[in-house]
Parts: structure tokens; sequence; C-alpha cells
């Protein structure tokens, strides 16, 4: 078995005439915690989603454990145990958080329901709290908390998250910062993080990629990058840090 879970290179995805990712490379090894950083339309969503086959790579590979998956429809990537926090969340605001969290299990692990639910709770006890009350009332780090909670309920090997600090006070991004460090240590969970709050995700991460108008122009360490002169001043100088 290889050590790389997610090989990407030479990705190009377009919308229409307009190219979003010029020839990415990016890779995740099994059991790291890897960050993409960029500002705003750079094309980490981009990614992420391509990852997921929905826009497709008009060129480039997506490889995942082993396996090209570049042309495979979305729900068979999502059947290989790729899982995805979007950005915005994306939960269902009528359903309950149980109901939520009932909706991300997939149909080969039902046997695990019921333990993989209280796991999910364990992590997050606050949605224990509130796993009656219904997703589109629970404040935006508790909706966060229910995205990630529903994407593991998938058992991914792979945790794809986008922008989960996005527009969450400090102490509440710590808290799902701490959970995923928590998943990556005591579960071995794989996760590639898109962030615009480059302090926070660069001092999970062990590695980390720097995306620039819809090319990576600068890859290292999380430590690397943190101590890089110009990723201070074009990500790190003036933010929360
Ligand atoms: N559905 C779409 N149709 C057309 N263009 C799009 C679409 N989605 C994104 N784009 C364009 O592709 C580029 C990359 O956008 P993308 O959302 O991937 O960037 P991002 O780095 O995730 O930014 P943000 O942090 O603002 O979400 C941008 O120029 C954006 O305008």
């Amino acid at each position: 078995m290889s050590d790389t879970l997610l090989k990407v290179q030479g990705v190009e995805t377009y919308y229409g005439n307009i190219r979003a990712l010029a020839g990415v490379d990016v890779e995740v090894k099994r059991g790291e915690i890897v960050s993409l950083i960029g500002a705003n339309g750079a094309g980490k969503s981009t990614l992420m989603m391509t990852i997921c086959g929905s826009p497709q790579a008009r060129t480039g590979t997506v490889t995942f454990d082993g396996q090209d998956i570049t042309r495979l429809p979305t729900h068979e990537i999502a059947r290989m145990r790729i899982a995805q926090s979007p950005e915005g969340r994306r939960i269902f605001p009528r359903m309950t958080v149980y109901e939520n969290l009932q909706m991300g299990a997939s149909l080969d692990n039902l046997k695990f329901f019921k333990e993989d639910v209280e796991k999910i709770y364990a992590l997050f006890p606050r949605l224990k709290e509130r796993q009656a009350q219904r997703g589109g009332t629970l404040s935006g780090g508790e909706q966060q908390m229910l995205s990630i909670g529903r994407a593991l309920m998938a058992r991914p090997k792979l945790l794809l998250l986008d922008e989960p600090s996005l527009g969450l006070a400090p102490l509440i991004v710590k808290q799902i910062f701490d959970a995923i460090k928590v998943l990556n240590k005591e579960q071995g969970l794989t996760v590639f993080l898109v962030e615009q709050n480059a302090f926070a995700a660069l001092k999970l991460s062990n590695r980390g990629y720097v995306m620039v108008n819809g090319r990576v122009t600068m890859s290292g360490s999380g430590k690397e990058l943190l101590a890089n002169p110009e990723v201070r001043a074009a990500y790190l100088e003036g933010g929360r840090h």
C-alpha cells in the first residue's frame, strides 16, 4: 500500500471558457493533515470540488488510494470514502441534528450507525445537547460541527474541509480545529483543508500549499510556510495570530 492517498497531477478545471485551475499538483499522504491556503477566487473550492468529480478536470488526473478517479461520477467517488464538509456547510436546515447525521451515513455502514453517532457526539458534545433541534436554528459554529459530523458518518478515508473557520469567532475556530487534531491523532484520519485563516490552518497541518490564480505557487511543511516571509506578508500580517 502506497503512502500516498490522494494525488492531483496537472489538473486544469474550467467553468465554460474560464480556467479556474491552471495545472495543479497536490499530494496528500495517509495520516497527514494538509492545508491549501490562498486569497478569494484563487481556486481552492474548485480544487475540492474537482477532487469530488463536479466539475471534472478537463486535463490532468486525480488518483485516490491508487485508483484514477478523474472521470468517475460523484456518487462513486463518495463510495470510495472521500467525504466533504463543503463551503457554507450545506446542512439540511429543516432536519434535526440527528436526521442530518443520518443523511451522512452510507448504506454500507449502517451496522455501525449507533456507534458512529456516539463518536460524533463525544467529539462535539454540543451536537448531542442539540440532537432534536433543527439544523437551521443552530449557531454558525454548531452548523460547522454538524457539517463535519455528517461527513464523518461516511467513515471517510479522506476528509475534505472547505473553510471550516469561515465567519466563526476565534474560540469556536479553536474548538473545531482541536477536534480535527483529535480525529487525526486518535483515528488516523487524513484531512485536506482549504482555509483563508492561514495561521490556524498551517499551525494544525503537517504540510501546506499556497494557491494563486489557479496555480500552486509554494509548498512546504506547516512550520516552513508559517515562517516564510512571502506567506507572512500575503496571508498572515494583520491576521489573527
Ligand atoms: N460556478 C462557477 N461558474 C463560473 N466561474 C466560477 C464558478 N465557481 C467559481 N468560479 C470562478 O473560478 C475561480 C475560482 O473560484 P473558487 O471558488 O474555486 O476560489 P476560492 O479560492 O475557493 O475562493 P473563495 O475563498 O472566495 O471561495 C474564480 O475566479 C471564480 O469566480
